[in-house]
């Protein structure tokens, strides 16, 4: 690939109402030089908005946003050197792959049929698809081809608003991984907007998570998952367990038992949470022994793969109340029969995880490193 080398983005303070209406409200986004970002957040939360005002088709009413350091709030959207993948990949309908590939390319390089060629590799595309026309295509394609055509002038950095919605699950899987390793290849820093929560944590290596036009959390997908900021970033990114539990020593007492606490919590009563595949079930062939965590099996939902169990607490550990139900996940051949009595345990640590109230930002974040 020729072209600028990737930019680091960053957006401070950034701000937009349309009307009355705030849709972003001091945004800062740090987005390291050839890294991939995922912005999460649920429909209508300002992502779009977030993306389009960086690439320079919106103006914030306040903040700014660069590129390594340098103000482009100023700059018109071709002067910025940022490509641009909508939901639709919105390809040219009367030009054939080739045609819109080169559409992205330096007028010098448009008639260069290797560039095209090249190009279609980087995004996994045979040159054979170079003479279709886009509705000849799968969406999957179209969208690969919409990545080549951002690609061609060599960007500084590629903005994604939803590339994968429009597709069906299987074609949704395998070209986000066809779009991950282009993006990977060429080294370009990419910010993906989706409201996918799988999708952030399986295709980037930061994810902000955006909640009515605010940045809850920004964390390498791990992080996020397993120390979310709050109940609400800890209940859109996964199924949560939240239980009442007391914190002494290190060590989180809840009806479940006595666990170790991620991070440096303090001593106190808190929420904790639980993720369902750390709730391991066994049957009680022999009734449960004094201490034990005891509950009915009381819905099952079979994916194939594993299972949701919700479980009923019968007897638990220590002072605090039953639960009204607990959700575990078992591989799919473990399920137990809905009806039965199973004994609990929790792998691994448990998370202090509090109510909203007020924007934290993540304690721990460090910003990962560029890829390659
Ligand atoms: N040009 C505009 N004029 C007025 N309101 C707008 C405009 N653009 C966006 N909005 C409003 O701003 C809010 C955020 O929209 P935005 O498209 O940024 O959200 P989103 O998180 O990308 O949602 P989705 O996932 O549904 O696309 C919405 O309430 C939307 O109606």
């Amino acid at each position: 690939m020729t072209g600028a080398a990737p930019a680091g983005i960053q957006v401070t303070g950034v701000s937009k109402s349309f009307g009355p209406v705030e849709v972003l409200h001091d945004v800062h986004l740090e987005v390291a030089p050839g890294s991939l970002t995922a912005v999460l957040g649920r429909s209508g939360c300002g992502k779009t908005t977030l993306l389009r005002i960086v690439a320079g088709f919106v103006a914030p009413d306040a903040g700014t946003v660069a590129l390594d350091g340098r103000p482009v709030v100023d700059l018109p959207p071709e002067r910025r050197r940022v490509g641009y993948v909508s939901q639709e990949g919105s390809l040219f309908p009367h030009l054939d792959v080739a045609g819109n590939v080169a559409f992205g390319l330096p007028r010098r390089l448009r008639r260069a049929r290797h560039r095209v060629d090249e190009l279609l590799e980087l995004v996994g595309l045979e040159p054979g698809l170079a003479a279709r026309y886009p509705h000849q295509l799968s969406g999957g394609q179209q969208q690969r081809v919409a990545l080549a055509r951002a690609l061609a002038p060599g960007p500084r950095a590629v903005l994604l608003d939803e590339p994968f919605a429009a597709l069906d699950a299987e074609l949704r899987e395998s070209t986000r991984r066809a779009v991950a390793a282009a993006l990977e290849h060429a080294g370009t820093t990419a910010v993906l907007v989706t409201h996918d929560q799988g999708e952030a944590l399986s295709m980037a290596g930061q994810v902000a998570v955006l909640s009515e036009g605010r940045v809850v959390q920004v964390a390498p997908p791990a992080q996020l998952y397993r120390q979310p900021a709050d109940a609400d970033v800890a209940a859109f990114v996964g199924d949560a367990v939240l239980l009442p539990a007391t914190v002494r020593d290190g060590r989180a007492d809840s009806v479940l038992g006595v666990h170790p606490v991620t991070g440096r919590p303090e001593s106190g009563p808190t929420t904790v949470l639980v993720r369902p595949e750390q709730i391991v079930l066994e049957p009680l062939a022999n009734g449960a022994a004094p201490g034990e965590v005891v509950a009915r099996v009381v819905d099952a939902t079979f994916y194939g793969h594993d299972a949701t169990v919700r479980l009923r607490v019968r007897s638990g550990s220590g002072e605090h109340p039953l639960p009204d139900t607990v959700l575990a996940r078992t591989p799919g051949h473990a399920a137990p029969e809905i009806g039965s009595d199973v004994r609990l345990t929790v792998r691994g640590s448990v998370t202090p995880t509090a109510r909203r109230t007020d924007h934290i930002p993540s304690p721990e974040h460090e910003a990962p490193a560029p890829r390659g």
